[in-house]
């Protein structure tokens, strides 16, 4: 009995199997599928397959499955037609409809031609509810002059050549005057200077004392959010004792700012909300849709919310695209009111030259724009016209310079016991990939990083496993150690001891190697990984143009990583495709919002 019960879910039959062979759905997928057939009596075909399906959509970061879609991957395959399979899902065990049902123990979920994990659906309702009703709040107390007034006077008290502009200004309006709202720009637009106009304007309004939480995805942005926020800020400001009423947090992760604990649950929820007065979330587009449904069931009404970021980055690794949603459907500033509460800031007050000309192309999707740009070899941009191989020399020939001169600053920096110089030099240069293995991936070129640092650096390598100068990636959370999967650091010596120098603001974290159970060397990094980090130079790795993680996004994502240099290394074939192909992730907020 027991073998029989163990062997019926993992065998793929029928249209499972055929679409289990193209690669269309996973192992996992076909066990879902047929665990709930075995449990529900559930046989249809074309309803295992949707169950199948909806698994593999949302691996892939899509929040439901669209049913009626053109498959671009069609190719021989049997796909249902749409309308006859919305009536089999409709009257199927597994299925609940419409969004007026009540949740009744069903996995799946049809909302119209999208079909829902039942779990998404919850999470995608709990933040579209929320939302409208913050939206439905009588906006907070404020004189509306008063406001005008004092982002006037918070402008001007910066030099003439500073001054906010009219966007910045707007913006700032909006989030004092609204219970939520989104700032939303690309690199050097001048999101953080407009945060500290904020605090300076709220602290200049408000007459009781009045927190604020900052947090951003990844503990690195967060710390360079504090940075960038302290530099906006004049010295005396930065002192919290000099606000008059605000308590600014030092910044934070969202996770550790909602308390998360094991397993996903989190300390912070509707019966224990997040007591402060103003939150503010910088790099947003990193945020998934179950993190934004953890935040909004910790928000009191009383908070004002301020999303911050780049809707044109990378969505979240898990599911959804949250920013991206709100901005494509709107977001009113109060009920009924004409007046939005995005405000797109698109001036970018630190790149004018040819990263900003590469990025406003590959965002407008101008390919032959793009190309011509690469080919005519601006200052700032270079293009190693070539499929790209670690294991072969001409392919790593253009990096070979900037990968030894790096090595070499982080050893001799890491011998000399300078923490903050070895995580600087950590950050003048980063290989950014699609992948995390094969050809294209991250493991690759980091081994021939490391073998090319060998051969180059007398002594590199010698000392054994946390030898000084390696570049580190932690990979699991330890919050007991404050550490977060995606930290970076370097190997150093201080007083004679080794230590793991991570990047953390203006003062390194040292952590004993010993204690880190999760970490690998990093002379390179998935785009993913690099969300919310700027670096002097980058070099992307480009795969082949049949990848299908070659987007707009990730292109666009990678450059703009770039503070003055941005090598591609990639064929034509694959640029123009990353170009003209935009992430596609099926979500249902964008309409709901
Ligand atoms: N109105 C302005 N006038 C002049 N300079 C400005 C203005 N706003 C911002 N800047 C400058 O532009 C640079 C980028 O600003 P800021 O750090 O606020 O942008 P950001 O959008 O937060 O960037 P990122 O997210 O890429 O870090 C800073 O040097 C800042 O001082």
């Amino acid at each position: 009995m027991t073998d029989e019960v163990f062997e019926v879910p993992v065998v793929a039959t029928g249209l499972l199997a055929e679409f289990a062979a193209a690669g269309l759905i996973s192992a996992s997928g076909v066990h879902l599928a047929r665990t709930l057939s075995w449990l529900t009596g559930e046989c249809r075909d074309e309803v295992l397959l949707a169950v199948a399906l909806c698994l593999r959509a949302q691996d892939s970061g899509s929040v439901c499955l669209p049913l009626d879609e053109p498959h671009s991957v069609a190719g021989e395959l049997p796909w249902p037609d749409p309308a006859g399979w919305q009536l089999l899902l409709a009257e199927s065990p597994l299925v609940v409809v419409g969004a007026e049902a009540a949740a009744n123990q069903r996995p799946l979920r049809l909302i119209g031609h999208r079909l829902y994990l039942e779990r998404n659906w919850q999470s995608e309702e709990a933040v579209r509810t929320a939302l409208a009703q913050r939206i439905a709040l009588p906006p907070p107390a404020l004189d509306r002059q008063a406001v005008a007034d004092a982002v006037m006077r918070v402008s001007r008290q910066r030099s003439a050549a500073q001054e906010l502009t009219a966007d910045q200004c707007a913006a700032v309006d909006t989030s004092v005057s609204t219970w939520t709202s989104v700032i939303a720009g690309g690199p050097g637009t001048g999101k953080t200077t407009t945060i500290a106009g904020l605090l300076r304007v709220l602290d200049d309004l408000v007459t009781h004392r009045t927190s604020v939480a900052l947090a951003s995805f990844t503990g690195k942005a967060a710390a360079r959010m504090q940075q960038s926020l302290d530099a906006s800020l004049s010295g005396s400001d930065r002192d919290g004792a000099v606000w008059k009423h605000l308590q600014v947090q030092p910044a934070t992760t969202l996770h550790a700012l909602l308390g998360a604990r094991p397993g996903g649950r989190m300390t912070r929820d509707a019966g224990n909300p997040l007591p402060h007065d103003l939150l503010i979330i910088d790099e947003m587009s990193m945020v998934s849709l179950d993190l934004m449904a953890a935040l909004m069931a910790a928000l009191r009404p009383g908070t004002r919310l301020v999303m911050v970021g780049d809707p044109h980055q990378l969505s979240s690794v898990d599911a959804g695209a949250v920013l991206a949603d709100i901005v494509s459907a709107g977001l009113p500033a109060a009920g009924g009111s004409p007046r939005s509460a995005i405000t797109v800031l698109t001036h970018s007050h630190r790149f004018a030259g040819p990263i900003q000309h590469l990025a406003d192309a590959i965002l407008a999707s101008r390919a032959d724009d793009v190309l011509d740009l690469l080919a005519s070899a601006p200052d700032g941009l270079t293009w190693a016209q070539t499929d790209p191989d670690p294991v072969l020399v001409e392919t790593l020939n253009p990096l070979t310079a900037d990968v030894v001169t790096q090595g070499r600053a982080m050893v001799s920096a890491a011998r000399a016991g300078d923490a903050v110089q070895a995580l600087s030099a950590m950050d003048a240069h980063r290989v950014l990939c699609a992948h995390r293995q094969g050809r294209y991936g991250v493991g690759g070129w980091s081994r021939a990083a490391e073998a090319e640092l060998r051969r180059a650096i007398l002594g590199y390598g010698r000392e054994g496993e946390w030898y000084l100068g390696r570049p580190v990636l932690i990979t699991r959370n330890a919050p007991d150690l404050q550490i977060s999967n995606g930290d970076t650091g370097v190997v150093v010596r201080i007083d004679g001891q080794i230590q793991v120098a991570l990047s953390s603001g203006d003062n390194p974290r040292l952590r004993s190697p010993w204690l880190l159970d999760s970490s690998e060397t990093m002379h390179a990094m998935t785009v993913h990984k690099s969300q919310g980090s700027e670096y002097d130079a980058v070099t992307v790795v480009l795969p082949s143009a049949e990848s299908p993680l070659l987007t707009r996004e990730l292109f666009y994502t990678a450059v703009t990583r770039a503070r003055q240099r941005v090598r591609i290394v990639g064929t034509a074939e694959a640029i123009r495709q990353a170009v003209t192909t935009a992430a596609r992730r099926a979500t249902g907020l964008g309409g709901r919002v």
